[in-house]
């Protein structure tokens, strides 16, 4: 049977100490309502001396999440833990955490105590505590820095004073798994009463180890773990929730151990702890960065699409994504963009493809990422089956405020030769189609209709696509071409020569 580790969930408390992580009472009562969605054991809803702020969303979350522990933080002095029983008395399941520091450096330099003094006030404020409230957890701040002889003699007091979760904090990201797996197991075999409390785990991840020491303390007996959605915290952060579930979940095989939480809520609750906060995960980030389950890799698409367990070890789906994301790039091969067309409803033929597949390359490189919109764009962009009696080789532009624009064109003709021609017009758009006209002959062709679209646009304009559309007229008669590219003249220009082909075509003739 798989053993149940707790999830006790700090996001609106630690996580909310990382700078500029603080969130209004709004923020922080949807965030408490996704976690309650997610399963978290204990909401651990803020320190309610912090301030009044604090105190009311404390309150406000205790009156109205159900079906989850509610805590507050508090120091080790009596005003604290009034502060936090007052906030939490209403909660459906009340818990005090208190917590004193019991390394020799917090104890000298900060606390300015003896260890005696340090043990001493730690359990009468247990005590204290529990006189008030049911449900205590004492944290040993600094711990992995402690000697443990002292931690075994303050987590005995406090666990006979009446705590019944002991936090065990890896608080500055010290420990090494290892070492804190050795911590806890030196916890178990030490302490005389430790069967009648919760030994908890709160790791930081200044070195990065927040949750290989989280999963190290669980395999060595720890029965809680404290973690934060996003890996949100002081400094470089918590141990991260979805993180340390997907482990337990992903190698159940290995850990043996399941918790309360429904991953498929995971994402919902990623996304709103980052919008409350303001704070996006790294796209790198593990589980529900950006990345997570996005392939660009030809080789990988290739794998995922024969069968998507070659490359993912867990599925978008059970953190709550509808699918894994094949991202198009320059990396990408033939398979997944030709999975991508048949998604976007474009059946092409073998050669048709091939040519088109040729052409994403060409704009993969220009651009990070091809969205589906820059493919329907290539496709509708593309000659489509039309001979292209006319193609751009090249352009160049000289254009600005004061000066008459002038615009250099060069077309490859259907026999293969290049020819070239220069033109001036009313800016860098007219010359260049002048000069097209000069080239083909086309003083008879009237442009009825441009206009010029973004497609694709990033909130900087950076990777942008212009998709230009033309329609052209003579004798009566008129077609329609349309262009693509990252520079508008240059797309412009395709779509008036595809405008120009398809005239040739239908009336068989060159101009
Ligand atoms: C590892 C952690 O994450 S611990 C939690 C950290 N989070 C926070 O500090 C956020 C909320 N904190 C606050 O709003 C404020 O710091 C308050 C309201 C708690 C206290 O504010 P102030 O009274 O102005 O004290 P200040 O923060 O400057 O100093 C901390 C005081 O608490 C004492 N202290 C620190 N930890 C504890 C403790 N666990 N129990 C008792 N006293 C403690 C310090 O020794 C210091 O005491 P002193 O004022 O007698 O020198
Ligand atoms: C108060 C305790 C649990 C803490 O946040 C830490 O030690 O990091």
């Amino acid at each position: 049977m798989a053993r149940q580790i707790k999830i006790f969930d700090t996001t609106l408390r630690d996580g909310e100490q990382a700078p500029g992580c603080s969130m209004n009472l709004q923020d922080k009562l949807e965030v408490a309502e996704s976690l309650a969605r997610l399963g978290v054991d204990i909401i651990e809803a803020g320190f309610a001396i912090a301030s009044p702020g604090d105190f009311q969303s404390v309150q406000a979350i205790a009156r109205s999440i159900k079906g989850v522990t509610v805590a507050s933080l508090s120091r080790a002095l009596e005003k604290d833990i009034d502060a936090a029983w007052n906030a939490i008395r209403d909660a459906e399941s009340p818990r005090i955490h208190t917590f004193l520091a019991t390394s020799p450096l917090h104890m000298e330099y900060k606390l300015k105590k003896t260890p005696d003094q340090v043990y001493e006030q730690a359990v009468k404020m247990v005590a204290y505590a529990r006189n008030l409230c049911g449900d205590v957890e004492f944290s040993l701040e600094d711990a992995s820095r402690s000697d443990p002889a002292f931690m075994y003699r303050v987590i005995e007091g406090v666990i006979n004073a009446g705590a019944s979760t002991v936090n065990i904090p890896d608080t500055v990201g010290y420990a090494v798994p290892e070492e804190f797996s050795a911590l806890i197991r030196g916890i178990k075999n030490n302490v005389p009463n430790i069967d009648k409390a919760v030994i908890s785990v709160h790791c930081h991840n200044d070195l990065g180890l927040g949750v290989a020491n989280s999963l190290a303390a669980a395999m060595a007996g720890a029965d809680q773990i404290e973690c934060t959605v996003n890996g949100l915290g002081e400094r470089a952060g918590n141990a991260a929730l979805e993180e340390i579930v997907m482990n337990l979940y992903t190698r159940k095989d290995y850990y043996n151990m399941t918790t309360r939480v429904d991953s498929t809520q995971i994402w919902q609750a990623s996304k709103k702890v980052s919008k409350a906060t303001g704070v996006r995960s790294q796209p790198n980030k593990a589980v529900v960065g950006e990345n997570a389950f996005a392939h660009e890799s030809g080789i990988h698409q290739h794998g995922v699409l024969a069968n998507r367990a070659t490359y993912e070890i867990m599925t978008p789906e059970s953190i709550g994504l509808p699918h894994n994301k094949m991202v198009l790039g320059k990396h990408s091969g033939r398979h997944a963009f030709e999975e991508r067309l048949v998604y976007l409803g474009h059946r092409v033929s073998e050669e048709r493809l091939a040519s088109l597949f040729e052409e994403f390359k060409v704009l993969a490189d220009k651009k990070k990422t091809v969205s589906d919109r820059d493919i329907d764009a290539l496709v509708t962009g593309s000659s489509g089956g039309i001979p292209e009696t006319y193609k751009l080789d090249r352009f160049v532009i000289n254009s600005g405020s004061s000066i008459t624009a002038t615009s250099v064109v060069r077309l490859v003709m259907k026999d293969g030769t290049r020819v070239e021609k220069v033109s001036i017009g009313d800016g860098p758009v007219d010359a260049s189609l002048n000069a097209v006209d000069k080239i083909i002959g086309g003083s008879e062709i009237k442009l009825e209709d441009f206009s010029l679209q973004i497609v694709d646009a990033t909130d900087t304009g950076a990777d942008a696509q212009g998709e230009s559309h033309i329609r052209i007229s003579r004798d009566g008669r008129s077609w329609n071409g349309s262009g693509v590219s990252t520079d508008i003249v240059e797309s412009t220009l395709k779509a008036y020569l595809s405008a120009i082909n398809a005239m040739t075509f239908e009336l068989g003739q060159e101009l």
